[in-house]
This record gives structure tokens, C-alpha cells and sequence, in this order.
């Protein structure tokens, strides 16, 4: 795992370096061997059990014959070869961790980088472990998670510089992103994604409070990086407090993505998705970087389908938005205004802000949460697993910040489900149109899976009933599905030993599914865990 590896992956078929398959993360691969035709011999190879009731969310790499997965619990070390277990080294925290986090208790993966394994843990640590033996070589604490700071994101290496995020922006924190030494676990630089009295953004703050303090917009998603310009393009969460009544302004840089240099983490660019955002619409989903033409200029691009419920297409050169169209039902926004950038917001969010308690499309988990979507760069199209739910919030003054403690400011309400009204949608949709090519609706609970695309014209992706499926992306048709046994979150890998082609995802119920999951699914889909590694049958 050299630079040279990191660059690449995705040109050597062997292996999955990094997070996203590409610092595109485009989640494209190239490889056809499974294809339509032979696809429904596709067949478990080796399933290794992850000993974890709590969710599994973590994107496998692969190097030279060894698999890297994570867990809140455990590193672990897998022969791809015989799904044996090499090694496993168990992350020890105080299970009162439990209490400052959101949304489960999650991680999403690992980075490696010269012989070494990196991760960051739930209670705020990031560590290096050897990637032959397990052994931890550093491990550094980045805050004090009794403070309400945890972490569950995958970290990342860009221009040899190890890159970590942080979650929390739903208990009165300050979002930031370190970089770290990844040879010794030097700390090199953070970056605080609200800025401080004076600095640029700053402007869209209370002045006379310390509100920038407990502003949010944590960083619990994967950045991705561009080499050639040199940006690492991260997205921040939700401005903090949800009610927007105690912080009147845009909220910078909540709910939007930075672009910055690895070597100091400097801002070169933002874009805000969501100006004084009060939904919990965090910009933390993925930024797919592509090179397409646009009326027939070659421009660089960035993908980002928010949890707003607009599919955006920006000029990752400078932030300005290229095309922006909603996914899913919108009902906050009328659009998108491209030349200022900035949504024009309907009279439904006005009078929300004046303090009403009205339904809003997407509600509080957006048109789409983290299980990142995969772009083809053949066809163009996205695809992606939305989510069909709104809420009603009604905001209240009356909560402070207290370290450690949930800090809302509201109270929410799930509209009762229309019957046959799906909870979300399988789509394939153009960037830059927003043209659905085609849909599939889910009935029964949303699809809350990662995405992955193959050369061969399929999409793997998972569902919360434990189907792992294999789609046709011309028509969407499920070409093959296995049941995991529980349900699959997870963004799938492909990649090729000794001339054959295999599929890997962890299944593993668990992350906000489990906690506010579409009705009762608890007691309908067991948790547990497992990786499952397919290959097709020989004949
Ligand atoms: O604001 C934050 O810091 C933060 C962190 C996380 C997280 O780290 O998992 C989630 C969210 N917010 C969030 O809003 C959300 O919907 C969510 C879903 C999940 C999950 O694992 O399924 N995590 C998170
Ligand atoms: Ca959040």
C-alpha cells in the first residue's frame, strides 16, 4: 500500500485500497467476469462470523491476499483466499460510550498505508495497528468523548497525510477533521468546519454568544481526493441545534462540503447544500468525483445526492454548482438557483422557520443517508437507495448546551404511512439531467445498503430484510439474491484473486435502521453479523 496503490486502485483488480474503490469514489469497477448471464450461479465462497450485535457498516479493503473489515468492537485480518481469520485486535472502550452516540455504534472502515492499518474507535481515538500482525503501533486521542465527540467514519490517506473525521453534532459540539503523521500519530493539523469569531463564515453566526462552539457540522463520512488539484472534498453534518430560532443565519460551513489541502487541512472552497439547515439534512454523503461533458466541455466534477433531496453536480475546481435536481420528494425547496448557488426555500420551510409545526419532505434521515451510491462513468448514471419518509418538527427554545447531551431544541413527529406508499426507491438517475432511468419502489422497509457497479452491467446492493442482491442497471431487475440472515447496510467490494472474480459485503444490522427503523423491524430481522464472500460456481 504505497502511494502508488492508493492512486491506483481500481486499475489492479486484485486490489481494494481504498475507501469508495478509488479516492473517486466512484464505487465503480471494472471487472466482468461475473455478468448478467452467469450471475444467478453466483454462490457464497467463505463467511466468516464479526462476533458483533450492533451493526456492521464497513467497507472490506483487500491487499495482497489479506481482507481488512472493521467493527466497534474489532480489526480484523481475513485470508481472501480461505476466509480465515489472521487476526483480530478488539478496540477497548467504557460502554457509557453508548450514550453520545446518535445513531448506533458504527464503523465504516479502515485505511492502510505502508504496511500499517488505521482506524478511528467510537470513543474518540485513532490508532495504527501493523497490517502483518495486528499489533497496535500508535494510538492517539483525539477528544474527550464524555464532551459528546465520537467517531465512527473511515479514515483516509491523501498526499501521505492520514485524514480523520468525527461525529457528535447532535450534542452541542464543533465539528473538525485532523490530519495526522501516519508513521508516528503526529497530530499535523485540525480543522474546525465552523469557523471561529473572525474567520471567514464566521459572519453567519450569533456574535454575541459562543454559539460556533456547539455549531455542528461533523464530518462523519470519508472525504474523497482529486491528486491532480490536490483537494480532499469533505462533507459536514447538520447545524447544531436543529432549531434554527437560537442561530438565525446560514450556519457556516454546517450541512455543506469543504474542499481542502491535505497537507494543512486549509479551505480552499465551500459549497453550502443547506443554508441554516434545521432538518438534520447533514452533508456527509459521498462526493463522487467525475470528469464529465458538459454541453460539450470536459469539466470536473463532483456528484453529491444530499440527504435534502437534491442530486448535485458541482465544479470540484471551484464549488460552483453545474446542475442540481431533486431525487426524491422535496418539499422545503423550490430549487436550486445556480447562479447564486443557494435553494430557494418554499413558503412550507418559511413558515417552519417562523416556528410552525408542518410536515417536511425529506424528513429528518433526508432523501438518502450514508450507504453510499455508485456512479458508472460508462453509462453516467447514478445509483442510489433513497428514502421515502417525512417528519414534523416542532422546535422549542428552552434547551442549553450541556457537554455530553443530546441538544436538539425540538420535538419530532413521524407521520403516520399512507398505505401502499413505498419508504424509499431503488433509482438510476443522470447527474446532470436528474432523469430517473428507472425506479423500484420498496414496500416493506427502505433499502439502506451501500451501492456497487461492475463493467458488466450489474449493481450489488444490500437490504434491511438480509437480501443481498445483484440488479440489472439497465432495468433494475434483480438478477440474483441470497439471504444473509440479517440486514445488509454495508457498500459491497469486487475484486480478483488468482483470475476469479469475488464479491464481498458485510451484513449486519444495525446504525439508525435499527434505533428509528421503518415499522418494527427489530423484532422482524435479527441482528448478527458476518462477511459473506461469492464467487460464481463452477460448472
Ligand atoms: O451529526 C452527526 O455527528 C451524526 C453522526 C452519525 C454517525 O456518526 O453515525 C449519524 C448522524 N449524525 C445522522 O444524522 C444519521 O442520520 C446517521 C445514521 C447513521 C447510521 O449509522 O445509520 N449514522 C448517523
Ligand atoms: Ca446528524
Amino acid at each position: 500500500q504505497t502511494r502508488e496503490d492508493l492512486l491506483n486502485d481500481g486499475k489492479n483488480p486484485a486490489q481494494v485500497t481504498t475507501y469508495g474503490m478509488g479516492y473517486h469514489q466512484q464505487r465503480h469497477s471494472r471487472l466482468d467476469q461475473i455478468n448478467r448471464s452467469n450471475v444467478r450461479r453466483l454462490v457464497p465462497v467463505w463467511s466468516l462470523s464479526m462476533s458483533n450485535d450492533v451493526g456492521e457498516q464497513s467497507q472490506p479493503l483487500v491487499y495482497d491476499g489479506v481482507m481488512i473489515v472493521t467493527n466497534v468492537r474489532h480489526t480484523t485480518a481475513i485470508d481472501v483466499a480461505t476466509g480465515r481469520m489472521l487476526w483480530r485486535t478488539p478496540v477497548e472502550w467504557d460502554p457509557a460510550t453508548a450514550r453520545v452516540v446518535c445513531c448506533g455504534l458504527s464503523n465504516r472502515g479502515a485505511a492502510i498505508y505502508e504496511g500499517k492499518v488505521f482506524r478511528t474507535t467510537i470513543d474518540a481515538h485513532v490508532l495504527a495497528l501493523d497490517l502483518k500482525t495486528g499489533k497496535e503501533l500508535w494510538n492517539e486521542t483525539f477528544a474527550d468523548w464524555t464532551q459528546g465527540i465520537s467517531s465512527t467514519v473511515a479514515p483516509t490517506i491523501a498526499d501521505g497525510v492520514l485524514i480523520t473525521g468525527m461525529s457528535g453534532a447532535e450534542f452541542g459540539v464543533r465539528g473538525f477533521i485532523d490530519g495526522w503523521d501516519p508513521a508516528t500519530g503526529k497530530h499535523l493539523w485540525r480543522r474546525f468546519t465552523i469557523p471561529g469569531p473572525g474567520e471567514p463564515g464566521s459572519e453567519t453566526w450569533p456574535k454575541e454568544t459562543e454559539h460556533y462552539k456547539h455549531g455542528g457540522g461533523t464530518t462523519w463520512m470519508t472525504g474523497s481526493y482529486d491528486p491532480e488539484l490536490n483537494l480532499v472534498y469533505w462533507g459536514t453534518g447538520n447545524a447544531g441545534p436543529w432549531n434554527p430560532t437560537v442561530r438565525p443565519g446560514d450556519s457556516k460551513h454546517a450541512a455543506s462540503v469543504i474542499a481542502i489541502r491535505p497537507k494543512t487541512g486549509e479551505i480552499a472552497w465551500s459549497y453550502q447544500w443547506t443554508p441554516g439547515d434545521m432538518y438534520d439534512y447533514d452533508g456527509v454523503n459521498e462526493n463522487i468525483l467525475a470528469d464529465l461533458t458538459v454541453e460539450g466541455q470536459p469539466r470536473k466534477a463532483l456528484i453529491h445526492a444530499d440527504r435534502n433531496g437534491f442530486l448535485y453536480v458541482l465544479d470540484r475546481t471551484n464549488g460552483k454548482p453545474i446542475a442540481a435536481h431533486p431525487f426524491e420528494k422535496v418539499t422545503w425547496a423550490e430549487k436550486v438557483d445556480l447562479g447564486t448557488g443557494r435553494p430557494v426555500e418554499t413558503e412550507l420551510a418559511q413558515r417552519m422557520r417562523k416556528g410552525e409545526t408542518l410536515e417536511v419532505w425529506p424528513g429528518l434521515r433526508g432523501g438518502k443517508n450514508w450507504p453510499p451510491m455508485a456512479f458508472n462513468p460508462d453509462s453516467g448514471l447514478v445509483f442510489v437507495n433513497t428514502l421515502h419518509d417525512p417528519r414534523s418538527y416542532t422546535f422549542n427554545n428552552e434547551e442549553q448546551p450541556k457537554p455530553g447531551m443530546r441538544y436538539l431544541g425540538l420535538t419530532i413527529n413521524t407521520p403516520p404511512k399512507k398505505p401502499g406508499e413505498p419508504w424509499g426507491f431503488t433509482k438510476a438517475i443522470d447527474p446532470l439531467t436528474g432523469k430517473v432511468r428507472w425506479e423500484k419502489p420498496s414496500t416493506d422497509y427502505p433499502a439502506w445498503g451501500g451501492m456497487l457497479s461492475t463493467g458488466s452491467g450489474l449493481l450489488f446492493t444490500g437490504r434491511s430484510t438480509g437480501e443481498f442482491q445483484a440488479l440489472d442497471q439497465e432495468n433494475g431487475q434483480v438478477l440474483w439474491s441470497f439471504n444473509t440472515g440479517t440486514g445488509v447496510n454495508a457498500p459491497p467490494v469486487t475484486y480478483m484473486v488468482n483470475g476469479k472474480q469475488y464479491v464481498t459485503v458485510l451484513a449486519g444490522l444495525g446504525g439508525l435502521p435499527v434505533i428509528a427503523g421503518a415499522p418494527n423491524i427489530r423484532e422482524r430481522v435479527p441482528t448478527g453479523a458476518a462477511v459473506w464472500t461469492f464467487a460464481v460456481m463452477a460448472e
